[in-house]
Parts: structure tokens; C-alpha cells; sequence
């Protein structure tokens, strides 16, 4: 399982670098922009210059409209910015169609530019207090629109996190879902290590997480500490390691 962490600026990016050991991607948002936040253009290039060549930066495109045209342009220039991971969050669609339309353009717009980015389709844990897409559509939204990865978040961020609106065995079947289409399966959520059991059981590929490595698990007066980004990471090595053994790690 990868980790990607979320920093909100330059600053915290830096942090991140320091614990870069620890975590696989770095995660581009604007936090009080919204869950999937996007921040400046000039914001993802100083990170991407920042952080070390070997890892890759990822860049929320924001908490999207139906609106495939304007969500195509800004995923460019989230690629165009240095960002190889292009995640959109599909707060404005309300059926599979709708996705399907806005991925297929940003597919295009991000793969024309860098064919080897990858573009993932997020959509929300807690779609039903929102009124967007079912979570369980994602991963036909990604494989039909030849996204290479589906993800869910959570919209509001309240303290509830991504088990309590969707439970492990309904993430399993996400999961299976996206690894039936070939896609990559990436869950976030106010996700704590005591989550790291069963995302790592159901095989998740990417967990997404700022909270949980932030001062006093508060993902927006909190700033990133690398040292929790360590602590994370040691807790996810334990419990694949205990996966990979067959007998599950205890919390
Ligand atoms: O992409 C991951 C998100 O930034 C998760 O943030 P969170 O752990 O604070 O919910």
C-alpha cells in the first residue's frame, strides 16, 4: 500500500521532504477549499521543485462541477504544473454519466499533455449528505473513462471518517471492483492507524491521509509533522508485514 500524504502549502511540502523516507506521494490541496481543495498552479510547481525528484506529486483539481470543460482545463494545468497524479473530486455529479463525461475529458486533457500521468476519480464516502454520485460507481466511472485509479474521500470533514459512512466490507468491494477493471483502489477519510487493518486486508493500493499526521490529528490548525508521517508509516509496514504472515497485527 502507498502512502500519500496531503500538505497544504510549500511549507508543510518541506515537511513532508523530511520525512520523505516514510511516504510515496505528495498530495497537492487547498484544505480550505474544500476536501479535494485545489491550490495555485504556481503553488504545485515550487512543491514539485521543493520535494525530492523520486517522488511523485500528486494535485487535487478541486471539489469539481458537472462541468467537463472546466474541469478538463484546470486538470491540464495541474499536469502542466508538475503534478503526475491528477485527482478529481466529483462533487458535482450526480449520476455515472455525468462522471464518465467530466473523466473522459480530463483523461484526455491530462494524457495528451503526459501520457504517463495518471488521473484518478474521486468520488465521496459520504456522497449520501451531498447528494453525488453512489461511492460503489466509482470504479466503473474510472475504467470507463479510462481513469487509472478511483478514490474516495470524505466531502465534510466533521470527524467522521471513511468506515463510518462506508464500512471495510463495502471498501472491500470497492476495491475488488477497480482491481476487476485494472484500475488502482485509493481510500481517504480522517483515516487513524487503527484503519490500517482493514484497508490493508482488502488490499488497498493508496491511503490517503493529512489528519492523522497532523499536530493533535488536526487536519486544519495542525501543520504535518514528520515524525507522525513516520509513525504512520511504521504502523502500515506492521501491518502488512502481519498480513503477508497470515496472522492479521493486532491495534
Ligand atoms: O487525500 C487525502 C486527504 O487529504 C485526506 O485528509 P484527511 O486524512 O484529513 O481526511
Amino acid at each position: 500500500m502507498l502512502l500519500l500524504i496531503s500538505p497544504d502549502g510549500v511549507e508543510e511540502a518541506l515537511d513532508c521532504a523530511k520525512a520523505a523516507e516514510h511516504l510515496d506521494i505528495i498530495d497537492v490541496k487547498k484544505p480550505d477549499e474544500g476536501s479535494l481543495g485545489a491550490n495555485f498552479p504556481w503553488i504545485i510547481r515550487e512543491i514539485r521543485d521543493a520535494v525530492p525528484a523520486d517522488k511523485p506529486v500528486s494535485a487535487t483539481v478541486g471539489d469539481v462541477p458537472y462541468k467537463p470543460g472546466t474541469v478538463a482545463q484546470a486538470a491540464l494545468g495541474a499536469v502542466v504544473s508538475g503534478a503526475t497524479y491528477i485527482k478529481v473530486g466529483l462533487y458535482g455529479c450526480t449520476t455515472p454519466d455525468q462522471g464518465i463525461e467530466v473523466m473522459r475529458a480530463v483523461v484526455r486533457a491530462v494524457k495528451d499533455h503526459r501520457p504517463e500521468a495518471l488521473v484518478v476519480a474521486s468520488g465521496y464516502a459520504d456522497a449520501h449528505r451531498i447528494g453525488c454520485v453512489n461511492p460503489l460507481a466509482l470504479p466503473d466511472i474510472a475504467a470507463r473513462s479510462g481513469a487509472d485509479a478511483a478514490m474516495l474521500d470524505t466531502a465534510i470533514k466533521d470527524g467522521t471518517r471513511l468506515f463510518d459512512h462506508v464500512p471495510p466490507d463495502v471498501c472491500a468491494e470497492f476495491v475488488r471492483l477497480a482491481h476487476a477493471s485494472g484500475r488502482l483502489a485509493a481510500l481517504a477519510g480522517s483515516v487513524k492507524q487503527t484503519d490500517l487493518g482493514p484497508l490493508t486486508r482488502i488490499g488497498t493500493d493508496i491511503v490517503g491521509v493529512r489528519g492523522a499526521v497532523c499536530e493533535g490529528g488536526d487536519r486544519n490548525a495542525g501543520r504535518i509533522q514528520p515524525h507522525l508521517v513516520a509513525a504512520f508509516r511504521a504502523e502500515m509496514d506492521r501491518q502488512a508485514r502481519g498480513h503477508a504472515a497470515g496472522v492479521p497485527a493486532v491495534n
